[in-house]
Formats: structure tokens, sequence, C-alpha cells
């Protein structure tokens, strides 16, 4: 039980690490919130909120292993390198991926008649 708080407390403390740092999952997490709240008032059906909160979670869960990778590159190539371009470019690609994808289905979730 010990072991599981601790873990716990680590993985808040790496959300918490994202949320100060990063403007970009301050942003996703706003937005998330919104469409929560818009969600709540178009009385989406199950499956549909089933949808919609994994959307959220995939794209805030992108933007955190996004800030993982970041702080990596960071630690061992302070410097320019390509290969840490190629590595911290592809990673925010990885994320602007999903957030386009997010944008599509929420937009056909709250759109439909
Ligand atoms: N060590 C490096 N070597 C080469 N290019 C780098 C390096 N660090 C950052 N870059 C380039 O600068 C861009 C921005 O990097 P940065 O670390 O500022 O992340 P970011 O995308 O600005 O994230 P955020 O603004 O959310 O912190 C990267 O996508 C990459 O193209």
């Amino acid at each position: 039980m010990i072991r599981f708080l601790k873990a716990l407390r680590c993985a808040l403390e790496g959300i918490g690490y994202g949320v100060t740092t990063q403007r970009h999952l301050r942003f996703h997490l706003i937005a998330g919130s919104l469409a929560l709240i818009v969600g709540t008032f178009k009385g989406l059906a199950i499956v549909e909120w089933m949808v919609l909160v994994l959307l959220i979670a995939a794209v805030i869960a992108a933007e955190l292993f996004n800030t993982a990778l970041e702080a990596v590159v960071d630690l061992v190539a302070p410097e320019y390198h390509p290969l840490a371009k190629a590595a911290k470019d592809a990673a925010a690609g990885a994320v602007l991926t999903l957030a386009f994808a997010a944008l599509v289905i929420g937009g056909l979730l709250f759109c439909r008649s």
C-alpha cells in the first residue's frame, strides 16, 4: 500500500511538473475541460462520453510523454544536435496528430443534429 501511494505521488508530481512547465499542456487541459462542459449541455450518450474522455486523456497523456522526452533530450543533449531536434520534433508531431484527430472527432460529436 505504501509503495502504491509513493508511485501515485510520483505520478502526480509528474503531472504537476507538466502543468507548471508546459503551456501547451495547460491549453489542452483548458480545452478538455471546456469540451466536458459542452458535453454536459449537449447531453451526450454513454458511448460519446467514453470517446470524449478517452480523447481528452489521450491528448494529455501524449503531452506528458512529450514533456518526458523533452526532459530526457535536454538532459543528454543540452547543446544543439540534429537527433535532439528530430526527437523533439517527432514527439511534437505526435501530439499535433492526436490533437487534430481530437478536434475532428470532438467537432463531429458536438455538431451532430
Ligand atoms: N538540443 C536541441 N538540438 C536541436 N534542436 C533543438 C534542441 N532543443 C530544442 N530544439 C528545437 O527547438 C524546438 C523547441 O524545443 P523546446 O525544447 O523549446 O520545446 P517546445 O516545443 O518549445 O516545447 P514547450 O514550448 O512546450 O516547452 C524543438 O522542437 C526542436 O526543433
